[in-house]
């Protein structure tokens, strides 16, 4: 069964107002990120996640990117600090990637785009699931990562040798044993603003967490995201690429820098 939403001309990001008017709302992701606009804010306290590779689980190809989902019945797998209030869980992380190497982030830096960004979601333990989080305003923290072309990266290599098992629409497989701080750059400096999902719903519930320190991909890993489909089994193949929205206007919020 279709979402309903894509990222084509049909059913992308333009269209997405259509069945979710939150679109329009004030506190919409991604954004620009003007760093000379983001004011140093030495309130913010040191990130820290904390993951147990153990709590991962499976990936998934859900049609608009791959997945690698979390056990999150604990707080084996958190994150603290930062701008955050209370404990927030790991869900999953995805990616967001173009179909070449001059776009496919979501969000850029000085209007620098990259080829590719990670996503780390978690979910306020205030609210009983993630279910509950996701529509309050603290509900979900979500750490976005870069991703440059240099040299391959042998951290991501694990979850790129999955993908052939994924390669259409609903396939998912067993993934276990995966320590998702590997992933992370060696500095945790970052920008945090109050955003919403990239994706519908579109949620207005996410405080996002970018960091600064890019990490590296190469030209024949970005070709492994490049390989997954948007489409299921038996229908015409169309290949995941470009499975970004565009920056979305600020509306008065301020961006906030964890360094000088
Ligand atoms: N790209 S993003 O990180 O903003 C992002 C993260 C999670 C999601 N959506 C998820 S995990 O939805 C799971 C289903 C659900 C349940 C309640 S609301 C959505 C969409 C976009
Ligand atoms: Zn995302």
């Amino acid at each position: 069964m279709s979402h309903g939403w894509g990222y084509g001309p049909a059913d992308g990001p333009d269209k997405w107002a259509e069945n979710f008017p939150v679109a329009n709302g004030p506190r919409q992701s991604p954004i620009n990120i003007v760093t000379k606009e983001a004011q140093y804010d030495p309130s913010l306290k040191p990130l820290k996640p904390r993951y147990d590779p153990s709590n991962a689980k499976g990936i998934l190809n859900n049609g608009h990117s791959f997945q690698v989902d979390f056990v999150d019945d604990t707080d084996s797998s958190v994150l603290t600090g930062g701008p955050l209030s209370g404990t927030y869980r790991l869900r999953q992380f995805h990616f967001h990637w173009g179909a070449s190497d001059d776009r496919g982030s979501e969000h850029y830096v000085n209007g620098i785009k990259f080829p590719c960004e990670l996503h780390l979601v978690h979910w306020n333990t205030k609210y009983p699931s993630f279910g509950e989080a996701a529509d309050k305003p603290d509900g979900l923290a979500v750490i976005g990562v870069f991703l440059k072309i240099g040299a391959a990266n042998p951290r991501l290599q694990k979850v790129l040798d999955a993908l052939d098992s994924i390669k259409t629409k609903g396939k998912q497989t067993t993934f276990s044993n995966f320590d998702a701080k590997t992933l992370l750059p060696a500095s945790l400096d970052h920008w945090t603003y109050e955003g919403s999902l990239t994706t519908p719903p579109l949620l207005e519930s996410v405080t996002w967490i970018v960091l600064k320190e890019p990490i590296s991909v190469s030209p024949a890993q970005m070709a492994k995201f490049r390989s997954l489909l948007f489409t299921g089994d038996g229908e015409t193949p169309c290949c995941m690429v470009d499975n970004f929205r565009p920056p979305q206007l600020l509306k008065g919020r301020h961006v906030r820098a964890s360094f000088k």
